[in-house]
């Protein structure tokens, strides 16, 4: 009763391998890009104009990024290698990831490309009482446009990236700062020359850097125009799910929140709570 002829047999056979070549293509045409933006550092906690000061984690900020992990192992979705930036927040929120997603042998490149945007003269000042002497509108100008950069700092200033010896054998200008427009300037050349190859060679890749290194990127991938991308705040510790297609634009995703074409993961409830906080820096 069991008993298969030779061709009902080679037939199933012929139709399994089918299948499995239609899976396997869906699988080669679809590449899964992780990113996420670092837990709350102190300095977010603080309330202080951050760029490229090196500070650590809040307590909270390494809880975000601990359940951040947890929430990829739950997922399932394993990154075959990561990049992060020359921060320790960033740093240490791809270790905790890694070691929640038990992927801490995966290689990581670090790059000063994915810093986050260099706030210039603004640098270690508290937020509010920068709107409270400049203006909210001025201060959004320097948060949020796409092309108007804070004021700069000079050699003399401790915050300039030549009197940090992470930085030493990269060229800085003698008055430094970084608008949006200037970070996608690094970021996106960065993306096309170590990121892309890897993704097309069928890694999974795992980002782990800031609020507006990441903005850049996201511009770039999920193509917003430079009105659109004032109104993006990405939540901290909160991992950001692209599937991207074989020319590496975004599949839109159920359940992305506009104008991002990923989706995070986690309670989406809470996730829109980070995001306003995160608005709400300056009020
Ligand atoms: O201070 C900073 O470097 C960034 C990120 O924390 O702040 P903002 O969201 O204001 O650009």
């Amino acid at each position: 009763m069991f008993a298969l002829s030779r061709s009902t047999v080679s037939l199933a056979s012929r139709a399994a391998l089918r299948r499995s070549f239609v899976v396997s293509q869906q699988a080669a045409d679809k590449h899964t890009l992780v990113l996420v933006r670092h837990g709350e550092s102190t300095w977010n906690l603080e309330n202080k104009f951050t760029g490229w000061y090196d500070c650590p984690l809040s307590p909270k900020g390494h809880e975000e990024v601990k359940e951040a992990g947890q929430l990829l192992k739950k997922e399932g979705i394993k990154p075959d290698i990561a990049h992060t930036s020359l921060l320790q927040r960033a740093i240490r929120t791809l270790w905790h990831v890694l070691e929640q997603s038990e992927l801490m042998w995966i290689p990581v490149q670090k790059a000063w490309q994915l810093n986050e945007r260099h706030y210039g003269a603004l640098q270690g000042l508290d937020k509010q009482e920068t709107v409270d002497k400049f203006g909210k509108d001025q201060v959004l100008v320097w948060r949020r446009s796409y092309d108007v950069p804070p004021p700069t700092v000079d050699r003399s200033s401790p915050h300039h990236p030549d009197n940090d010896p992470r930085y030493a054998g990269f060229e800085f200008a003698d008055e430094f700062t970084e608008s949006l427009a200037t970070t996608l300037d690094r970021v996106v050349p960065y993306w096309n020359e170590s990121i892309v190859p890897q993704i097309k060679d069928g890694k999974t890749v795992m980002i782990a850097a800031h609020g507006n290194s990441l903005r850049a990127l996201v511009k770039h991938l999920d193509g917003i125009d430079e009105s659109t991308i004032s109104e993006l705040n990405i939540p901290t510790g909160t991992p950001l799910i692209y599937e991207l297609d074989d020319n590496l634009k975004p599949i839109p995703q159920e359940g992305a929140i506009a104008p991002l074409q990923g989706r995070y993961l986690g309670d989406q409830d809470a996730i829109r709570a980070r995001i306003e906080g995160v608005k709400n820096q300056t009020k």
